[in-house]
């Protein structure tokens, strides 16, 4: 079964029965945006997260979209990175690097990844530093509501505990409103070390889309997404604070992810 552009009060939900579906429907949508920014704005910021969905997004290096997309106007950040050597096989850069910037026509200097050779705290900061300078030009869009910066996109991944980019529940870094970028040391899901985009700059944003495949995620899914009860804190599900304040929130799922979705009825 499929459901596209069913709107909900939590965004809006695509499930698609087959990964290739999904990532079908997902790049068309990376590209529409796309399009739309470089169009309106001259330049399309987006920003990664690490995970499965690297694998949906390859489909961007194959035609039409290796030809279509204006990639000289992208400019690529990361939403959350392990604090890792470039090189290492943890490193989100390095998945993404491998699985999708390395087989596009990007602009090298327009790829801005976390400085390896850094702590966490200082490679946080300054991240944090370089994405202010670039919203100063404008080149990255500033929110109409704070000073946060407002990407044209935001892809976020999603983990059986309802982690979105580095901000794992109950985590302390979930409570961060003062920063763009923060860093922990002790991530649940190795490696520990990260830095990550805090909640305000993940609602600031343009556009963010959740993608989360297979049963592992269908709890957290339905979480998520559904009208639950959370009790009086919801920081025991990340995914639930991706709440975009005047952003489009879309949620990619398969069958399985949304297989507990409520009023959501698959055929065996
Ligand atoms: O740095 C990380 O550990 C990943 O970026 C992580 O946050 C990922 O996005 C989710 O865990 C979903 O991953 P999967 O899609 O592979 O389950």
């Amino acid at each position: 079964m499929f459901f596209s552009g069913v709107q909900t009060s939590r965004g809006e939900l695509r499930i698609h029965e087959s990964l290739d579906d999904l990532s079908a429907d997902l790049v068309e949508y990376i590209s529409e945006l796309s399009d739309a920014s470089v169009k309106e704005r001259g330049v399309f910021a987006i920003a990664l997260s690490g995970g499965s969905l690297i694998g949906l997004l390859g489909k961007l290096c194959e035609v039409p979209y290796n030809k279509t997309i204006d990639w000289a106007k992208w400019y690529v950040f990361w939403v959350d990175e392990r604090v890792v050597a470039k090189s290492h096989a943890d490193s989100n850069y390095k998945l993404a690097k491998d699985g999708l910037l390395s087989k596009v026509p990007l602009i090298p200097s327009h790829v801005h990844s976390i400085n390896d050779c850094l702590s966490a705290e200082e490679a946080a900061s300054e991240y944090d530093f370089g994405i202010r300078q670039l919203v100063k030009t404008r080149l990255i869009s500033v929110s109409d509501i704070s000073d946060c910066p407002k990407f044209d996109l935001i892809l976020l991944g999603m983990g059986p505990d309802g982690h979105v980019a580095s901000l794992f529940p109950n985590h302390s870094a979930l409570g961060v409103e003062d920063e763009w970028v923060t860093f922990i040391t002790d991530s649940p899901k190795p490696p520990p070390e990260r830095i990550t985009f805090t909640l305000p700059v993940i609602n600031s944003a343009s556009n963010v889309a959740v993608v989360a495949t297979g049963g592992a995620k269908a709890e957290a899914a339905h979480l998520a997404i559904d009208d639950v009860d959370m009790g009086p804190t919801s920081l025991a599900l990340p995914a639930r604070l991706v709440q975009p304040t005047t952003g489009k929130l879309v949620w990619f799922l398969d069958n399985q992810a949304a297989s507990k979705l409520d009023g959501i009825q698959f055929s065996a």
